[in-house]
């Protein structure tokens, strides 16, 4: 089974939702037209990127309006969308959450952050996640994980041990961390010997200049794709018959020795 997947690197403007949704449009229909793209994924904090104090204004009611958005545009193109993830605002809580769109529309998931980070004080505004990122998306098991999660390999290998072929992460990762972002990104894939889809942001916000460079990464750690530090998007075709010829080459899941690692 054979699929396109797409990461759009955007440059998020900063408290604009009306903007972000407008140019997420944009680059979509792009994606779709010049990359013959199945699938596309979107960065972290979207529709607001890290304007934190003023998410009482900005954040998605129940994350009603960017599930529509989304539906939509899976349809209209027939493309499953990862949908990086949005404020989303329910009862008294903001979460920082992504939505998973299948091809006709349907949303098959919604995983919130579970690893809040404090540098950029996501723990004064947002309240973390419970649920793991596990999803079919027409046949590929799949996790999605945002940014910070990426430094915790026992949660990405709690989902690979639960099936997950390919993982996609959703970031907005500083510049300064860039080496940290691309080495983390290859032990992922080469440990869990999956897929690595990882859509970053570019452009700056009043905090932080962004690291682009999205990737997508083989499971053998080979880079399919690399982004330079600019908008745009990258590409790349996926083969899943490839975990298995990978996860049966070095046979990882049947060595562990779980009861060792406690
Ligand atoms: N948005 C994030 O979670 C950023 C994580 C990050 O920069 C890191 O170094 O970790």
């Amino acid at each position: 089974m054979k699929s396109i997947i797409t990461c759009i690197q955007l440059d998020i403007k900063f408290g604009d939702p009306d903007f972000n949704y407008q140019q997420v449009e944009e680059k979509i229909a792009q994606a779709v037209q010049q990359e013959d793209s199945t699938t596309v994924v979107l960065p972290e904090l979207w529709t607001t990127g890290y304007d934190l104090t003023r998410l009482d204004e900005i954040s998605d009611e129940n994350g009603e309006k960017t599930c529509s958005f989304l539906q939509k545009l899976a349809k209209k193109y027939n493309i499953h969308i990862i949908g990086g993830s949005i404020a989303k605002k329910s009862d008294k809580h903001v979460t920082n959450t992504m939505f998973i769109v299948n091809n006709n529309g349907h949303l098959i998931h919604e995983y919130s952050k579970l690893h809040l980070f404090k540098l950029m004080n996501e723990h004064h505004y947002l309240t973390a996640g419970k649920e793991k990122g596990l999803f079919d998306l027409g046949g590929m098991k799949s996790a999605g994980v945002i940014c910070y999660d990426i430094r915790f390999p026992e949660w990405i290998r709690a989902h690979t041990t639960m099936g997950a072929e390919v993982l996609f992460v959703v970031a907005e990762w500083p510049m300064p961390r860039l080496h940290h972002w691309k080495t983390l990104l290859l032990s992922r894939a080469i440990e869990n010997q999956c897929y690595v889809v990882a859509c970053n942001r570019a452009g700056s916000d009043p905090d932080n200049e962004f690291a682009g460079h999205s990737l997508i990464i083989d499971p053998w750690g080979n880079i399919l794709a690399e982004a330079d530090e600019n908008p745009g998007l990258i590409s790349a075709e996926l083969d899943i018959d490839m975990v298995k010829q990978v996860r049966s080459q070095i046979p990882i899941f049947d060595d562990r020795l779980p009861n060792y690692y406690r």
